[in-house]
Formats: structure tokens, C-alpha cells, sequence
């Protein structure tokens, strides 16, 4: 699949969002190596912290289904510089995802960074530094 089709994706997961709070929605599209596309919106709560980011909605949409191969996130939002994801989501992103996985970052505007799962978190804490 090309960046741009995955960025399509993300942005009509975006106009799914839920952002009564915030009123900055966020999408993001997973594409898994079975060619399965998982879509996934910020949704936010009245109780802050318990929202979840768009990225973290697509891998565990994919995840809670079964499905754990995954070659490409596409994230965009309205932003100055293309979306870019918080720490949680990094971490996330880096247990979950392939250290090498294309990562596109993109804005309404057009702007487009593409990068990589390590390049995101480099040295994360990982579940090596748990168990040894
Ligand atoms: O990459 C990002 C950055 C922020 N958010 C969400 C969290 C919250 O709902 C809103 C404002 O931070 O945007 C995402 O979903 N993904
Ligand atoms: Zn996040």
C-alpha cells in the first residue's frame, strides 16, 4: 500500500474521533501484514486520563482480534509539524510493533515524516530490562 492511501485511511479514522474536550481529533491507521487495516480514533472521557490516543486504539483493535504482524502506522492531525506521538503511545508502539516498522506522520496541510518504530523510542524500557 502507498504512504498516501495509509494517510487516507488515518484521516478518515480521524473523523471519527471523539474529542468533546480536547476538540483535537486525531486518526490513525495500522496496516497489518495480512493486509487487514485497523483504524483508530482519540477517544476522551469527562475523566481525563482516561482517554486513549488514536494509535493506541488501532493496535488494540488489531491486537484484541488476533492480529499482531503489522508493516506500517499512519497518524495525522491538524498540527503545525506532522502529529506527533506522545510517550504512552511510543511505548506502546515499540512493545508491539517491529523495531524496523515504517511510521508515517502527517498533518492536514500535507506535511509528511516518515520514520521508524526505534527511531520513535530509541532505548525504550522493554520487557528484556524486566525479566533479564
Ligand atoms: O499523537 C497523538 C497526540 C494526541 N492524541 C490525542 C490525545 C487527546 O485526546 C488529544 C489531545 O492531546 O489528542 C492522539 O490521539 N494522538
Ligand atoms: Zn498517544
Amino acid at each position: 500500500m502507498k504512504i498516501k492511501q495509509l494517510i487516507e485511511e488515518a484521516k478518515s479514522a480521524r473523523n471519527k474521533a471523539y474529542v468533546p474536550y480536547s476538540k483535537f481529533p486525531v486518526g490513525a491507521a495500522l496496516l497489518a501484514k495480512d493486509g487487514r487495516m485497523f483504524h483508530g480514533c482519540n477517544i476522551e472521557n469527562a475523566a481525563y486520563s482516561v482517554g486513549n490516543c488514536a494509535e493506541r486504539t488501532a493496535i488494540f483493535k488489531a491486537y484484541s482480534e488476533g492480529v499482531k504482524d503489522f508493516t506500517a502506522l499512519a497518524v495525522i492531525a491538524d498540527t503545525d509539524r506532522p502529529c506527533s506521538p506522545c510517550g504512552a503511545c511510543r511505548q506502546v508502539i515499540s512493545e508491539l510493533c517491529p523495531k524496523d516498522m515504517k511510521i508515517v506522520l502527517a498533518n492536514l496541510k500535507g506535511d509528511i515524516m516518515e520514520t521508524t518504530v526505534e527511531a520513535l523510542l530509541p532505548g525504550a524500557f522493554s520487557a528484556e530490562d524486566l525479566h533479564g
